[in-house]
């Protein structure tokens, strides 16, 4: 399977004295679930921020060879896409945010349509087409979370979806319709998704979604064998 995202020798510090995370080194190949996991404050998020380009580290990551900056960083953020825990925090609304993806290069021609897609997806895990008007910030967790989870999907350029708690503020229904979505999304051929990094504090969805199971700690990552039914 081809070698999607290579992280070497990474390291993070929160400031001068203190680091995060250091030494981690794996792959995300074709195909992989990878299910992080560590404990709160391990530095989950701030490695998904850093493999998004949206953190400083030290060492290097590569995405099909080539860094952020050599790929181009807006082409880049579309081909590896963050999709983080509270949206709220994202300026203007929904629509704004499509439309600030469009304007990326590559992107202009299908703004339309990745919008309209976008927006049927959030339509069937129950998110009406108006709240795509309505302000990051006076959406619900789980409105905002499954609305920032539609657009990355209905955009169809990511290849590796880096997936924070996407489902934290959803209920078990919602969370059941989402993963069966995104699961299906990595299986298609139409759909252009490779891969999936996936943060969850949740056994049993990372039993259900994963493929390989990372945990991560101060002094670096491990590995960790399939998860035996409880
Ligand atoms: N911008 C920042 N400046 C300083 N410290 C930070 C910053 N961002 C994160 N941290 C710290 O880095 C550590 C890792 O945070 P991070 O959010 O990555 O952890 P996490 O494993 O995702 O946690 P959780 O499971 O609770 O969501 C925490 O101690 C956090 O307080």
């Amino acid at each position: 399977m081809a070698k999607l995202i290579e992280v070497c020798n990474v390291a993070c510090k929160k400031d001068k004295k203190h680091v995060i995370f250091s030494q981690l080194n794996f792959d995300v190949n074709e195909r992989d679930i990878i299910v992080l996991q560590g404990k709160s404050g391990a530095g989950k998020t701030t490695l998904l921020k850093c493999i998004a380009h949206l953190n400083v580290y030290d060492g290097e990551i590569l995405y099909r060879g080539g860094t952020a900056k050599a790929h181009g960083v807006p082409v880049f953020r579309t081909r590896v896409f963050y999709v983080p825990q509270r949206p709220a925090l994202l300026p203007g609304t929904p629509r704004d945010f499509m439309a600030t993806v469009a304007s990326f290069q590559s992107r202009k021609l299908n703004s339309e349509s990745d919008l309209a897609n976008a927006m049927d997806i959030s339509k069937g895990w129950g998110v009406d087409h108006e709240l795509w008007d309505r302000n990051w910030t006076s959406l619900s967790g789980g409105e905002a979370q499954r609305i920032a989870l539609a657009a990355a999907v209905g955009l169809n350029t990511a290849e590796v979806l880096l997936l924070d708690e996407p489902t934290s503020a959803l209920d078990h229904h919602s969370t059941k319709l989402v993963e069966e979505f995104i699961l299906n999304a990595l299986r298609s051929p139409q759909n252009g998704l490779k891969a999936i990094v996936w943060i969850t504090h949740s056994e049993e969805q990372a039993r259900r979604v994963g493929t390989r199971f990372l945990r991560i700690s101060t002094s670096g990552c491990e590995e960790e064998p399939l998860m035996p039914e409880p």
